[in-house]
């Protein structure tokens, strides 16, 4: 579907609660489903991806029940989970593939998972080959989607380094570490997100930390529980990085996560010059608070391997930020944007240089040199079917004075199904 977008002269000014984070909306059905009793998700994200996981456990036979706002979750316990009749359908999301690979990996039948075109080009490997060692049977051709995931009474203990920076590796292994025929050991090289840690213990279980190692214990007994999801960093973002950019901007977004395991775009935009504050600081099972955006002139920034977990789904917004940025900015060891939704730096990269940014493309990274005017393009803008590359270059258009088509402009509802519309509402002309 092709959407129109308008553009400039505007700026973004109010306030804005953004929606529930796409990272705890998943968990909150994967811990509510574990635990005994009934947990409850107020500010549930209901975006495509995690309509896919409530759809996935409730044909593994898990009571949920959803209002506006609000996902409740009757749990079931690993033992308590029912023969799907159908294929499990994961669409678009990574997330839900990988951790409910290792959630999946120790049950009496048999099960295939299956996604859109997108999903089954993504690598598997990276979940699949620590689970085989594990004793974990999954039948795939060149570790990608179709799936089946065999039947299986054990599961070994595990001792491994995590070789990609992946949250959603971790919390697969952790959540077949749970089932377990003993203790295991998961390190990380570089900290990656850390919800299911942390919801994990709200939940009741318990972890030992030492470092970037984990010790996961199995036969954990977790108990439901009432949880508000924060706001989620990566979908205030957008709105950041747009009043950041629009001069004379001045925005609000209340109750944003966080976790400083998801940051990582609110420092590189303060170490690009630009005007954040956080306030009202809460901490429940995750902190949160709001943030104060005012617009300001970016200055470049050198992003390498050690910062890129923590900005992992923003970089295409920093990307763009870079581009109206005085000077150079340089991005490095970020690889792993080229098995996302779509190749990130190949899509990133075409989509700005279209528009007149200047954007040189490595194999792990981009070099952008600003600032450049961003113009009119022959032709459409494309997010290739990508949610984040979509949300991103609508805001882009705001930085032109031209309007402009953008072909499948629906990839946002993935994570974010109101954002045109939240945006428009926000801009002041
Ligand atoms: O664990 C998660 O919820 C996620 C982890 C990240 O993926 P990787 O683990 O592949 O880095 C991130 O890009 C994704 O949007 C959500
Ligand atoms: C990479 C993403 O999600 P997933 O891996 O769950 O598809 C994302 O939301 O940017």
């Amino acid at each position: 579907m092709d959407k129109e977008l308008t553009s400039g002269p505007a700026v973004l000014k109010g306030t804005c609660a953004v929606p529930g984070d796409k990272s705890i909306s998943h968990r909150s059905v994967m811990l509510g489903a574990l635990a005994k009793g009934t947990t409850t998700a107020k500010h549930f994200l209901f975006s495509a991806d995690c309509l896919h996981t409530i759809a996935v456990f409730k044909a593994l036979g898990v009571p949920i029940e959803t209002t506006e706002d609000t996902v409740t979750i009757q749990g079931v316990g690993l033992k308590g989970l029912k023969p799907p009749k159908a294929d499990l359908d994961m669409g678009n999301s990574g997330t839900s593939t990988r951790l409910l690979l290792g959630l999946l990996a120790r049950q009496p039948f048999a099960m295939t998972f299956i996604g859109d075109d997108s999903l089954s080009q993504r690598p598997m490997g990276r979940v699949l080959n620590p689970l085989a060692e594990m004793g974990a049977q999954v039948t795939a051709t060149d570790d990608r989607l179709p799936l089946t995931i065999q039947a299986n009474a054990h599961l070994k203990p595990l001792d491994y380094t995590i070789p990609v920076a992946s949250a959603q590796v971790k919390s697969a292994l952790i959540f077949a570490a749970l089932q377990a025929d003993g203790p295991s050991h998961l390190t990380e090289k570089l900290a990656t997100r850390d919800h299911t840690e942390r919801m994990l213990q709200y939940f009741g279980g318990h972890l030992e930390k030492d470092g970037l190692t984990l010790t996961v214990q199995p036969n954990q007994t977790l108990t439901g529980k009432d949880l508000t999801v924060p706001g989620d960093p990566s979908s205030a973002a957008f709105f950041v990085a747009a009043a950041t950019l629009l001069a004379g901007s001045d925005l609000t977004l209340t109750h944003v996560g966080l976790n400083p395991t998801r940051t990582g775009f609110l420092e590189v935009i303060g170490q690009m010059n630009g005007n954040i504050s956080v306030a009202n600081l809460e901490t429940d099972f995750e902190p949160t608070g709001d943030l104060k955006i005012k617009s300001a002139d970016l200055t470049g920034i050198t992003l390498t391997k050690e910062s890129i977990p923590s900005v992992i789904d923003e970089l295409p917004l920093v990307v763009l930020c870079a581009t109206q940025a005085q000077g150079v900015t340089e991005i490095s060891g970020a690889e792993e944007l080229r098995v996302k939704e779509t190749d990130r730096i190949s899509t990133v990269v075409t989509e700005l240089t279209k528009m007149g940014a200047k954007i040189e493309e490595k194999p792990d990274g981009m070099i952008i040199t600003g600032p450049t005017p961003l113009h009119k393009v022959q032709g459409t803008l494309n997010s290739y079917g990508d949610h984040r590359i979509a949300m991103m270059l609508m805001v882009a258009a705001l930085l032109t004075k031209d309007d402009f088509t953008l072909q499948q402009a629906e990839a946002i509802a993935v994570s974010y199904p109101d954002f045109y519309d939240d945006l428009l509402k926000l801009l002041v002309k």
